[in-house]
């Protein structure tokens, strides 16, 4: 390949091109009858994504997120459009693609249940059949920054869900793929889980280079990890751009939950309105789209306090304002 077609082809790793997938589906109406009806999941979509780049992909429940990582994965073939990862027809050459692309679902693990962590290790090395060298590199890499040392001789079953979490993506990466597919992976994590996961997936975004899509409901994913998110909407993809201009179209606001010594009166502060008291913890709104940094550093020089934490909105939230905003626009 020459190096045009080359660098033509990293710019559109992933490539779609009006994909739609539509499920007939058969509701029960009677006794004997059943009805069929379409539902459209994906409605002609349309994007590309760069070799490299970290893209979030979100939306509301029954979105079609699911189903579009389904058709990039080639377990499901699109009812129209056209589709290409790595210049593979993902439903047409699934087994070929499976050696370049890694899946993690966060809701299922792709863990054998009853073995030890490295068990499902040393399978996954005979079935990819990934050479050796490769293989023991990859599992160091992983266990070390995963922290996987001490649960490799645990089964699975054993695991709490943000232990089984990374020992999920340390899975997914062992055969080096160069896509990987994230759905909700930081679902369910306490806090310090979610903060390692989300480290090593920007660490091995930079050293590697490997492309990333991430399906998420937990907008502080994005905000760490993605420079760029879709949304999607009743299977349309209703924007593409920055976390920020997202906020921004929406109009949509931070909480920021502030715990003082003691209780206080509302904190009177002009770059945000207290929205809600609770004895000493105060909830404090302010436009998703600022830094929260000069309103903490004001409230850490004027009140005494203890914690705070922030707050994204919900996806639910941010794309029904957008609505509202193009509906008064
Ligand atoms: N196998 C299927 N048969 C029929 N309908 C389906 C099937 N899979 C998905 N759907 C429907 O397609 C639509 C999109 O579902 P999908 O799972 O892709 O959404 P999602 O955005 O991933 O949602 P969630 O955030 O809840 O996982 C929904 O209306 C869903 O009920």
């Amino acid at each position: 390949m020459d190096a045009e077609t080359d660098s033509a082809s990293d710019r559109e790793f992933i490539r779609l091109d009006r994909i739609e997938k539509v499920f007939d589906v058969r509701k029960k109406t009677g006794f004997l009858r059943s009805e069929r009806h379409e539902v459209r999941a994906v409605d002609s979509i349309s994007f590309t994504v760069p070799r490299g780049e970290m893209v979030g992909y979100i939306g509301p429940n029954g979105a079609g997120k699911s189903t579009t990582i389904k058709m990039l994965t080639g377990i499901l073939t699109p009812s129209g459009g056209r589709l290409r990862v790595a210049g593979i027809d993902p439903s047409r050459e699934r087994t070929r693609l499976a050696r370049r692309i890694g899946v993690v679902f966060g809701q299922r693990t792709t863990l054998w249940w009853d073995l030890p962590l490295i068990d499902s290790y040393r399978l996954m090395h005979r079935m990819y059949r990934i050479p050796d060298a490769r293989y023991r590199e990859n599992l160091d890499r992983c266990v070390e920054l995963l922290e996987l040392g001490a649960l490799l001789d645990v089964p699975v079953r054993q695991l709490s869900l943000g232990q089984r979490m990374r020992g999920d993506i340390a899975a997914a990466l062992l055969h080096d793929p160069e896509v990987l597919y994230l759905d909700e992976p930081t679902i369910g994590l306490d806090v310090i889980s979610k903060v390692k996961v989300r480290e090593f997936l920007r660490d091995l975004n930079a050293e590697r280079s490997t492309t990333v899509l991430l399906t998420t409901h937990d907008l502080s994913d994005i905000e760490q990890l993605c420079r760029r998110v879709m949304v999607i909407d009743h299977g349309r993809l209703v924007y593409d751009g920055s976390l920020t201009g997202l906020h921004e179209i929406g109009d949509s606001e931070r909480t920021l939950v502030v715990d003082l010594e003691r209780e206080l009166p509302p904190i009177d502060v002009d770059l945000a309105r207290v929205v809600k008291v609770e004895g000493p913890r105060q909830w404090l709104a302010f436009p998703a789209s600022e830094s929260a940094a000069p309103l903490v550093a004001r409230i850490a020089a004027e009140y005494p306090l203890v914690d705070l934490s922030v707050r994204e909105p919900d996806i639910e939230a941010v794309i029904s304002r957008m609505y509202a905003e193009k509906a008064t626009s």
